[in-house]
């Protein structure tokens, strides 16, 4: 028996780790690391795709189904050698020899969440047992993509990741945050029964190029709407509050959970916390001071504060985010204005 003191959750290794894939001692190996990334295909695995084949020694394979995400965006990627593409649904299994196992799968835009919510949990559930099955099996280390909305509509702030939660397990958006909290379940189950290497990122509010245009995130929005000169639509009562953090900063986040010996979970976002309407404000005055802010009716159970607290990420990953809110939404309105063709004004 084991404990794994470095987590400081003390968490009990019942059994040995399955024996790794073979290709960990071939001499193949010793150049090359294959890494599965499901949702690769979307906006955060897109990136993270884009990082990781920037070392050669490094083979990606991404597993997509395409709902939410789309080849365009790994188009530099499709015809490399080291980078295959597979159209497949994570609710069945797949087999593929890999060794490392980013596990992102799984629509995050509330609006395309609740839009198939039985598809969704089953994305959460059977999807991460399929992909904790295929960890078993090759012995590859997995990473889980967690949420923020584990901790629901917080009672404390800024959530630690000692915070169990308040979160209503039968609400319209209870497929997307109980579904993740039973996938952590799962990882940990697997982790303390089979003695599987897992990390788990509690993500917060990410934002960034690529972001699907009509994707219903506030970021997005809020852009979008202002390049084709629409009122912006702040959900009542706008003084909710999120903390954003840079894409780029995420995928070094989220790498540096996978190679460090810490399981999770960790927080990984931007503290900076702000009002939707603060929000509204700073989009306007970047891109069109002359546009209006609109109060629109909400939806249920919308976490009304959220601002991760990153100690462990600090400590732990020797992690922090380093591009603000107001150096981020330039980056992201380049994009969008390319996409959207509006070009900027002289
Ligand atoms: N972006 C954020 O703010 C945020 C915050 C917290 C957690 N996360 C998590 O990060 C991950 C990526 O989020 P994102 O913002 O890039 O979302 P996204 O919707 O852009 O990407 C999700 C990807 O998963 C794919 N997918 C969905 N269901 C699938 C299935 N059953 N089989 C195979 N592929 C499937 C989609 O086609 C898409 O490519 C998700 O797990 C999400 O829960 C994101
Ligand atoms: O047009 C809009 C869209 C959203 N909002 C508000 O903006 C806030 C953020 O909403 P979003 O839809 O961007 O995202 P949420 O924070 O609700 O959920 C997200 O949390 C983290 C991830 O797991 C997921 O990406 C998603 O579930 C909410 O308070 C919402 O009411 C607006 O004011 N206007």
């Amino acid at each position: 028996m084991a404990t794994e003191a470095a987590n400081g959750n003390n968490h009990v290794v019942v059994k040995k780790p399955p024996t790794p894939s073979p290709l960990r001692n071939s001499k193949f190996f010793q150049s090359n690391l294959r890494i599965l990334v499901t949702g690769g295909a979307g906006f955060i695995g897109s990136h993270l795709v884009d990082k990781l084949m920037e070392n050669e020694k490094n083979e990606v394979i991404v597993a997509d189904n395409f709902f939410t995400g789309s080849k365009d965006n790994l188009k530099k990627w499709i015809g490399h050698p080291r980078f295959e593409l597979i159209r497949h649904d994570i609710t069945e299994p797949l087999l593929v020899e890999v060794d490392q196992i980013y596990h992102l799968a799984c629509p995050a835009s509330p609006i395309f969440y609740k839009h198939n919510p039985v598809k969704t949990i089953k994305t959460n559930v059977m999807g991460t047992m399929n992909m904790l099955g295929l960890a078993k099996r090759v012995g590859a280390r997995i990473l889980l993509t967690s949420t923020s909305e584990v901790y629901g509509d917080p009672l404390e702030h800024p959530q630690k990741e000692e915070y169990w939660g308040n979160v209503n397990p039968i609400g319209v958006r209870s497929c997307y945050d109980e579904g993740k909290r039973v996938a952590e379940t799962l990882m940990f189950d697997y982790h303390r029964q089979h003695g599987l290497e897992i990390r788990i990122a509690r993500i917060f509010n990410t934002y960034g190029p690529r972001m699907n245009i009509d994707d219903g995130r506030v970021v997005s929005n809020f852009i979008a709407q202002a390049l084709r000169g629409e009122s912006l639509t702040v959900q009542a009562p706008g003084t909710q509050t999120r903390s954003f953090c840079y894409v780029s900063d995420m995928v070094d986040g989220l790498i540096r959970l996978m190679e460090g010996d810490n399981t999770g979970p960790i927080n990984i976002g931007n503290p900076g916390e702000f009002t939707m309407m603060e929000l509204a404000e700073i989009v306007k005055e970047l891109i069109k001071p002359s546009i209006s802010i609109e109060i629109v009716e909400n939806t249920p159970d919308d976490p009304r504060q959220r601002k991760p607290d990153i100690t462990k990420a600090k400590q732990l990953l020797g992690w922090e985010p380093k591009i603000t809110l107001r150096q981020g939404l330039p980056l992201m309105e380049e994009d969008f204005r390319l996409r959207l063709g509006v070009p900027k004004k002289a």
